[in-house]
């Protein structure tokens, strides 16, 4: 039988969600950090652990069937791959950002300033796209210091919290792009049968991760309120209680709306609410 490699980053942001990830959908591997390539044993299957930047590369020839990695590290190195399935962590923005007090206020008074990035290729496409003229430096890290040290007038670089940005005397600017973590595959690979089933176990663990199981007791006479507020996966499932005239409900809640479901519910009689995670949903 033939055995897959799936590439995914040795160390940094997505490490450690990509590992916890692969374990979550059944498969076992050592992850001793000084390996690059660890054998599954009860998938066919190995894992390379390699510098993000050379992922799409990788999988784009063939070296790996899979990868893990940013779509701004796949746009910068203009792959062409098959997105396979979005994973939901890593999220960041590739952003424009200015010192707090300057005098660049649209677009185009980036005109004939110079820009910090560690993605010209991105930068550049952005600048062109809105008829910017500026100077691009390529520097491979610590860009937000850059403007402070006198080597450019602007940066352009991730951000999330935007605590970064902030300690370094930057204010965001405009947004370049929005990325995430995204499993892609070599062009031609979706059909192949152990794709479909890896997939199927990705998809499986994302979607148990959105929801939440609920257990519940209501008094019968307020069960129909309380099955009106629960669609969960088909209807909710109703258990008599020992206590007569009292039934359990067990469903599952979104993550998303989790909150101001529990209030109704609550508002609607119910008692003894337990949550607890879930591990994987197979439709
Ligand atoms: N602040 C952040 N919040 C969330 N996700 C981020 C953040 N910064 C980066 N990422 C995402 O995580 C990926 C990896 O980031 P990291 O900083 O570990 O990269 P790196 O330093 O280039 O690592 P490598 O050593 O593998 O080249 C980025 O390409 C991006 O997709
Ligand atoms: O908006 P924030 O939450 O502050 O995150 C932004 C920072 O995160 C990333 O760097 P990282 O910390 O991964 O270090 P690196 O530059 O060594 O890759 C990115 O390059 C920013 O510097
Ligand atoms: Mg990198």
């Amino acid at each position: 039988m033939k055995t897959l490699k799936i590439a995914i980053q040795k160390s940094g942001r997505l490490n450690e969600k990509s590992v916890e990830l692969l374990k979550n959908c059944g498969l076992s591997f050592e992850n001793y950090k000084s390996s690059l390539i660890s054998p599954v044993s009860n998938f066919p299957l190995e894992i390379l652990f390699l510098r993000d930047d050379d992922i799409p590369e990788y999988v784009q020839d063939g070296i790996a069937d899979l990868g893990i990695v940013g779509e701004n590290v796949i746009n910068e190195t203009e792959v062409d791959v098959a997105y396979l399935q979005m994973l939901g962590f890593g999220k960041c923005s590739l952003k424009l950002a200015i010192p707090n007090q300057c005098s660049i206020k649209t677009l185009s008074d980036l005109n004939g300033k110079s820009i910090a990035t560690s993605y010209p290729v991105i930068l550049r496409k952005f600048l062109e796209k809105n008829f910017v003229q500026a100077d691009i430096r390529t520097i491979s890290g610590s860009v937000e210091i850059s403007p402070g040290l006198g080597l450019s007038d602007a940066i352009c670089d991730l951000v999330s919290t935007g605590g970064t940005l902030k300690s370094n005397g930057l204010t965001p600017f405009a947004d370049v792009l929005h990325s995430e973590a995204v499993m892609i595959g070599r062009k031609g690979i979706e059909n192949d049968p152990l794709i479909i089933e890896l997939i199927q176990r990705v998809q499986s663990v994302l979607r148990a991760k959105e929801t939440k199981y609920v257990v519940l007791n209501i008094e019968e006479k307020n069960l129909d309120a309380i099955k009106a507020l629960l669609p969960g996966i088909k209807s909710p499932t109703v258990v008599p209680l020992a206590e007569k005239g009292w039934a359990a409900v067990h469903t599952v809640i979104p993550e998303k709306d989790f909150w101001s479901k529990i209030n109704e519910l609550k508002a609607a009689g119910a008692q003894g609410i337990v949550v607890m995670p879930i591990e994987k949903i197979i439709l």
